[in-house]
């Protein structure tokens, strides 16, 4: 489910409908096109991406389609009646392949490959970019986070902080990389994540005294109570009232869940408030922990032996800080059955042409080894080179290996089953533990190699020798 459900044809960019105008009106219609998907940058200077999005972006291709005040509008901005009478009916019909959300993958590899003819590829690149690029950077430091909280609890309590609507998607990849529940409702809701809240500092501030407040707090809610404890002062009074309501809770048969922590330092407080709630017995109570936090701050308060059991983290999750953005991009890399690449001054952005498979090699111990990058109707390959330093290769001959992308779309219809989040993590977790630790780790990950077959560095070489004879002709 989506927030967006019918008639999406408008969410691009107007040159694909200009460029898809001008194909239509050089009868190059039925021209069959392949264009893949792929970033060149891993985010946070970390060492591989999680890839998400594409349930999301399914569905809305699935409506990819214009009503007639779309159609209207498109009028009133300079497209020809003939085009448009062409995209009023149109559907989205290509064939999608793709890697499994949730995949960890690296960057040059395609990781969506779309076939269709050459109006409908063209027509969803913004799309595809906007949905993909931004849940692959959301996913990619949720998981970096989980990567440092373990097993604890990990809330998102992104929403206020993110970007617009973007937020909504921002929950759904945050849970897809690894937090187990989220504050926003509307995605809570929409994509079936676990929903959780405690208070702001607000409703204590409604009350005259700290105590009061907590106490109403758990009358109304006596097991889902988490009470913040820092409004006035987190170790002289926070802590003792969130005590004298906890034993009271007892009283009744319940059990309260946590204190949060929620200003000042976080690993001296916790450790205090451990040892305060521990002295009362209540070693159940949780110690939650927010503000500001990001995988860094958290290894460091690891490091501190900070006493807490639980995180929520909003705005540096779901901003994606310092990345911003995933530089991935969409590439024509055939059209007619004839393989097409673009040339680049900058070497890393000449694409690779044809339809392409991605097999990935596990070691003896079924981590990951390689990626391979092979044409797509090569069986196997002996050896994968360097894309442009061919001194530069690996034998992968007896390695174990997995072929990554397969068919999600065609004809308008989805083949794969809907997953919620929650369960696309357990993906995410299961593969993860196949990544060895020296591409995890937060300063100069080591770089995971992705090599390519022979035959397709030879089409690359023949494709660009005969374009720069023409260059020069
Ligand atoms: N022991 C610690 N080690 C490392 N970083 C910490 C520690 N305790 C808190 N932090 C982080 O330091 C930053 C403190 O920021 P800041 O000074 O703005 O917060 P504050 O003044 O405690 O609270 P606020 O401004 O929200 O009332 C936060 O990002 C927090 O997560
Ligand atoms: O810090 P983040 O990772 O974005 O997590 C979300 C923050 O949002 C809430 O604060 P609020 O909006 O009340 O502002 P505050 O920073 O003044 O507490 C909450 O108490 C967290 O501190
Ligand atoms: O539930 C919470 O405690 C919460 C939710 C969003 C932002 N800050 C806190």
């Amino acid at each position: 489910m989506d927030t967006l459900t019918e008639n999406t044809g408008l969410y691009t960019d107007y040159y694909e409908l200009t460029m898809a105008q001008g194909y239509f009106l050089s009868s190059k219609e039925n021209e069959q096109t392949v264009f893949d998907y792929y970033y060149r940058t891993n985010p946070y200077e970390g060492g591989y991406l999680i890839f998400a999005g594409l349930q999301d972006l399914l569905q809305i291709l699935k409506n990819f389609s214009y009503s007639k005040e779309n159609i209207e509008f498109l009028k009133k901005t300079g497209l020809k009646d003939e085009f448009l009478e062409y995209l009023k009916d149109f559907k989205f019909t290509a064939t999608v392949y793709s890697m499994k959300e949730g995949e960890i993958v690296f960057p040059n590899e395609p990781l969506v490959r779309v076939e269709g003819n050459i109006i409908e590829a063209q027509l969803i690149e913004t799309l595809l970019l906007n949905y993909l690029n931004f849940q692959s950077l959301i996913a990619t430091k949720a998981c970096r986070i989980r990567n440092v909280i373990g097993d604890k609890d990990f809330a998102d309590f992104g929403l206020r902080r993110a970007q617009g609507l973007g937020g909504i998607h921002a929950s759904r990849a945050a849970v897809i990389g690894g937090a187990n529940t989220t504050s926003n409702v509307y995605s809570a809701f929409n994509y079936e994540i676990p929903l959780t809240g405690t208070q702001a500092h607000a409703w204590i501030q409604s009350f005259d005294y700290e105590l009061e407040a907590f106490r109403r707090y758990a009358e109304i809610n006596p097991d889902s109570t988490v009470l913040l404890v820092d409004t006035y002062n987190t170790l002289k009074s926070g802590v003792p009232n969130a005590i004298i309501v906890a034993k009271e809770l007892e009283a009744k048969g319940y059990k309260m869940i946590g204190i949060r922590l929620d200003s000042g330092d976080l690993a001296y407080l916790s450790k205090k408030a451990r040892k305060m709630l521990n002295e009362a017995g209540l070693e159940y109570v949780k110690i939650i922990a927010s503000n500001q936090l990001n995988e860094y701050v958290i290894k460091s308060l690891n490091d501190q032996g900070a006493q807490i059991d639980g995180y929520g983290i909003g705005t540096e999750l779901v901003t994606g800080k310092d990345a911003g953005a995933l530089d991935g991009v969409y590439k024509l890399v055939q059209n007619n059955g004839i393989p097409r690449l673009k040339i680049s001054e900058n070497i890393e952005k000449i694409t690779m042409p044809g339809k392409k498979k991605v097999i990935r090699y596990f070691d003896e111990d079924g981590m990951f080894f390689r990626d391979g990058i092979l044409l797509e109707n090569e069986e196997s390959t002996n050896r994968l080179f360097h894309p442009f330093h061919s001194h530069k290769h690996t034998y992968v001959t007896g390695f174990s290996s997995e072929e990554l992308m397969s068919k999600v779309m065609e004809n308008g219809k989805i083949l794969i089953e809907n997953q919620s989040p929650v369960e696309i993590n357990a993906y995410v977790r299961k593969r993860f533990a196949q990544l060895p630790d020296e591409h995890k780790r937060f300063i100069s990950p080591h770089i995971y190699k992705v090599g390519f077959s022979e035959n397709i560095l030879s089409v690359r070489d023949h494709i660009l020798m005969d374009l720069r004879s023409k260059i020069r002709e």
